[in-house]
């Protein structure tokens, strides 16, 4: 089946947190309309640029564009940002069931709030292979009150100008600044008679049923905690993937990442009971985010009687850890091949470039070309970005537990290409920051494929101590994953889907520091790009001097 939608983006009036502000809406809508499809169906996007002064994309995140490396909405990368006025056409195949979601993927346009669910059922006559009566669908974010321009601008600044943790979180774009629904927060009670565009989704269950809640995380920076008063969640689903059921009290939610919980309504149905997200990870004073559980037939009205869950410590990543070593594979889930062809180890580190803040891995700080990779590599233009790859790994000498003895880094197109077919084990390696003595969550989203999550430890990735240690029997598959301060994370992944792939750093502000690779595979068995996709920078020259019809 395919889907037809026809979507308007613009800058609007808003208030995400109940001060008015502009957001980035959708056919008049903040977040953006919830996509709804099976696997297998087609989704066919007619995106208009309503924003009079900039460009536009979309990012599918989580589906794999399995034929349609051009769809997957990265600016630069798989295609040149939609003009103000122009409207292109995403097509793509939506071929695994799952919680998705969508996002902007040019300039900081997510932070924007450009953000909204995508969610895949099982085909007709398939079933998920566990039982639920409802759904609600919970797209977390953060919201910062300076625009996202005057944040790039600050970003790009020398001196730097860190953006700080966000005034508020949002649950489906809904939050409170400047009020709080708990009467134990220190701000003033919220007066909401339930039609205020900030006043909270209550999420109106039955006693005694079973409801998947599908949580996703589009933050530009938060780490977030998830906690439900009273009731253990059973985690079933992680970006896209069936996971081996396991049951917990709160779950950490990383920005990229995506899950479904089962949660049964079997508490005391004559109360109310608060869901409440955190952060975690950074220290951060940002109040939760409040919603209620709300049991029939007790009134929506009737606050929880206790105060909301609290959110664990922000800098207990012990317990972060473990959350994140309770996941893995559902059986029947494709274990990973049993070795890798080759190995990329990627030190990320916080850097200087002519005085400007960076991030950079293996030392190259990621600069995206005017020309999007997938046509220039396509076509085999040259000069349309730097073709050296960065390195494939660090030197020895390099002290992770300490700011960088030479602080200065490059910039580069960040490409790495591989063989179709190679088997391809990344090791993110955290370090220290720039000054001082600390290093920061970073969680890791490849586009275009699912990898598997071999493991985690501390320290600097020792081949021969770590290597057996790695978890190559059910590993997770996810297309996110974090590396933990002074950490390591491996993952694996088969280069089979012809493309060119953004592999980066989920936090909006770092991607936009540079803390990102390319990854290209299989460029020369790309079948089709719309010349739309490409009429920009050299592929855009390159179609005014072709006769169209024979570009392929
Ligand atoms: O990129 C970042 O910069 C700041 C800090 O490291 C320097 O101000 C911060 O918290 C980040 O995540």
């Amino acid at each position: 089946k395919v889907r037809h939608y026809k979507w308007e983006v613009e800058y609007m009036y808003g208030s995400p947190d109940c001060i008015e502000n502009v957001v980035m809406g959708i056919n008049g809508q903040f977040p953006g309309p919830t996509i709804r499809a099976q696997a297998g169906d087609t989704i066919d996007v007619a995106l208009t640029n309503k924003l009079s002064t900039e460009g536009v994309v979309i990012h599918w995140h989580g589906i794999r564009q399995k034929e349609t490396p051009w769809a997957d909405g990265t600016a630069s990368i798989s295609q040149c940002a939609i003009n103000p006025g122009e409207t292109f056409r995403y097509r793509f195949k939506v071929d695994k069931p799952g919680t998705y979601f969508y996002h902007g993927h040019y300039g900081m346009q997510r932070s924007a709030g450009l953000y909204g669910s995508l969610i895949v059922e099982v085909e007709d006559g398939k079933r998920e292979p566990f039982h639920y009566d409802g759904e609600f669908d919970l797209l977390l974010s953060d919201w910062w009150h300076q625009s996202s321009h005057h944040q790039e601008v600050s970003l790009s600044s020398k001196p730097f100008r860190w953006i700080g943790e966000p005034q508020s979180l949002l649950i489906n774009g809904r939050g409170q600044f400047n009020c709080s629904l708990s009467s134990s927060s220190t701000l003033p009670k919220c007066r909401f008679r339930g039609n205020e565009p900030c006043a909270p989704q209550i999420l109106h269950v039955l006693p005694n049923k079973t409801y998947r809640l599908r949580i996703a995380s589009s933050t530009a920076l938060a780490s977030l905690n998830l906690a439900i008063q009273n009731h253990t969640m059973l985690v079933v689903e992680a970006d896209g993937n069936y996971v081996k059921p396991f049951a917990v009290q709160d779950i950490d939610i990383y920005s990229g990442e995506s899950y479904s919980v089962l949660v049964t309504t079997d508490q005391d149905p004559s109360r109310n009971y608060w869901i409440a997200i955190g952060i975690r990870g950074r220290n951060a004073t940002t109040p939760q985010a409040l919603t209620i559980l709300n049991y029939h037939p007790t009134s929506a009205s009737h606050l929880p009687p206790s105060p909301p869950p609290v959110t664990p410590l922000w800098n207990d990543f012990q317990r972060s850890q473990s959350f994140a070593q309770k996941l893995y594979a559902l059986m029947g889930t494709p274990a990973p091949p049993a070795t890798f062809h080759r190995r990329l180890v990627l030190l990320n580190t916080q850097n200087l470039i002519n005085g400007f803040t960076k991030w950079a891995i293996n030392n190259v700080s990621l600069t995206l070309p005017s020309t999007p990779y997938l046509g220039s590599i396509k076509y085999k233009l040259q000069n349309a970005f730097d073709p050296k790859s960065p390195p494939e790994s660090f030197t020895a000498e390099y002290d992770v537990m300490k700011p960088p003895v030479n602080p200065n880094s490059v910039t580069g197109s960040g490409v790495y290409m591989f063989e179709m077919n190679q088997v391809v084990d990344v090791i993110l390696q955290n370090a220290n920051v720039l000054k001082g003595r600390s290093s920061e969550i970073h969680p890791w989203h490849l586009h275009g494929h699912d990898f598997w999550v071999l493991g985690y430890g501390e320290g600097k990735f020792d081949a021969k101590r770590d290597e057996k240690k790695l978890n190559t029997k059910n590993p997770v598959m996810k297309n996110t994953a974090v590396i933990f301060p002074y950490g390591w994370t491996a993952l694996r992944f088969v280069a089979d889907n012809p493309g060119v792939w953004a592999f980066h750093c989920h936090i909006e502000p770092h991607l936009h520091m540079g803390m990102g690779v390319i990854f290209a595979e299989g460029v020369d068995q790309v079948k089709y790009i719309p010349s739309e996709a490409i009429t920009c920078g050299l592929t855009g020259k390159m179609l005014a001097t072709t006769n169209t019809t024979t570009v392929h």
